[in-house]
């Protein structure tokens, strides 16, 4: 492809991503590969240029431009090269007019930059939403023999003996480890989450909201395969990952439940009052993943995040049915709002009188009752997590 048809197969993939996000329609990642798809005579250079040329699309706008044609024109006005190729030529960009509209730089929409200035969460922590995310993988205790695992390049993650960090191009899938099922990808800030629930051997605990497992390994680890891992999830796609990668993963203990949204207790009416955890790392506006989907500033809306904070709540008072005397429910959101974080684990102490909450014993800075953890900070995903113990 010449650079100006990578510009204008950049410009159609937006226009489809900016209708996805307003239309509630496929993520980025699924739309770009089926453009490639659409595209077979696009070589490897080829597509990874157009895909640098989206990110950098979407990571530079905070509200969803009008189109594809005035992002890229936007940013071919800090970029010669970008702008020497709106040329007219036959699979490339018309020429720029003299009155075209751009599409204005920023960072998210004045109302979420707003709700994060009132979380605490200020212009340097607000920069750093947006940075490259790093590479991160949980060793998995479970299947790795006694012998270090060495990887070049990868660095220790402080605290987490089990984590490393490693340089952002390596093909994980090629190493010997992940066959093995030795190495899980997992960002540094999940792995502290899981920790948060304090997870033992012979332990039960339900993962009300597991998707494809991440998490639900990490206890299964940190419970050395004995016990029992409820996981659960509404979403029967994600949740058919989990067995596959738990077979992988050397875990035993996992069992799945299929939820039906809103008669979830329907189906763990049996384990009423026996969990002695319960971790609810619950569906939220993901505003502590920007560095890996930076398009999520494009879908969520004040009413959407209404309806999460809401939910959130519902599967706060399930999980604390779900917990034996004595036992935790552990609140997590990869997010930096007070209205999913703070503000939602202390309405839930006021709603539950007799419940304590613990600060759990992880990296991150105290906030509200729990801690939170940002990639500014931490040089993690954003999260954060309460743990309340029942009376
Ligand atoms: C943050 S993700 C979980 C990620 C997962 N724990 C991991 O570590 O990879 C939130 C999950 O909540 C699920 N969810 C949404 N509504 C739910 C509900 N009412 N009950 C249980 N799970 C729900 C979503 O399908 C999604 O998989």
């Amino acid at each position: 492809m010449t650079p100006a048809a990578r510009t204008q197969a950049a410009i159609e993939l937006l226009d489809q991503i900016v209708a996805a996000a307003r239309d509630g329609g496929a993520a980025a990642d699924t739309l770009i590969a089926r453009g490639f798809a659409a595209r077979r005579y696009a070589g490897s250079k080829d597509r990874r240029a157009v895909r640098d040329l989206v990110y950098r699309a979407i990571r530079s706008f905070g509200e969803p431009p009008r189109d594809g044609r005035a992002a890229m024109l936007a940013l071919a006005d800090a970029d010669a090269e970008l702008a020497a190729t709106f040329d007219g030529s036959g699979y490339g960009p018309p020429v720029i007019g003299s009155k075209e509209r751009r599409a204005v730089p920023g960072l998210a929409p004045a109302w979420l930059i707003d709700a994060l200035e009132k979380s605490g969460i200020g212009g340097a922590e607000q920069a750093a939403l947006l940075d490259r995310a790093p590479l991160d993988i949980r060793i998995n205790p479970i299947k790795a023999d006694a012998q270090p695992i060495v990887i070049e390049g990868a660095e220790p993650v402080e605290g987490l003996a089990d984590a490393l960090r490693l340089p952002a191009d390596t093909a994980i899938e090629k190493l010997p480890e992940w066959d093995s099922g030795a190495i899980e990808v997992q960002d540094a800030g999940s792995q502290w989450v899981a920790r948060a629930c304090a997870a033992r051997p012979g332990m039960t605990v339900i993962d009300l909201c597991a998707g494809a497992g991440g998490k639900t390994l990490a206890l299964a680890a940190d419970m050395a395969g004995e016990g029992r891992i409820v996981a659960c999830d509404t979403d029967r796609g994600r949740l058919s990952r989990l067995p596959p990668r738990a077979i992988r993963a050397g875990v035993a203990i996992a069992e799945t439940i299929l939820l039906d949204p809103g008669r979830e207790i329907e189906a763990l009416g049996d384990l009423t009052g026996r969990a002695d955890v319960v971790l609810i790392d619950a569906p939220c506006s993901g505003t502590g993943t920007w560095r890996r989907n930076p398009e999520a500033r494009w879908r969520l809306t004040p009413a959407r995040l209404d309806r999460l904070v809401e939910t959130q709540a519902r599967l706060l008072d399930l999980g604390a049915s779900l917990v034996r005397p004595g036992g935790m429910v552990v609140h997590v959101v990869c997010s930096l709002l007070d209205a999913e974080g703070a503000d939602q684990a202390a309405a839930f102490l006021e709603r539950h009188p007799g419940w304590q909450a613990e600060r759990p014993a992880i990296a991150g800075s105290p906030h509200g009752a729990g801690m939170r953890l940002t990639p500014a900070s931490h040089s993690t995903d954003g999260f954060f997590v309460a743990t309340m113990r029942a009376p």
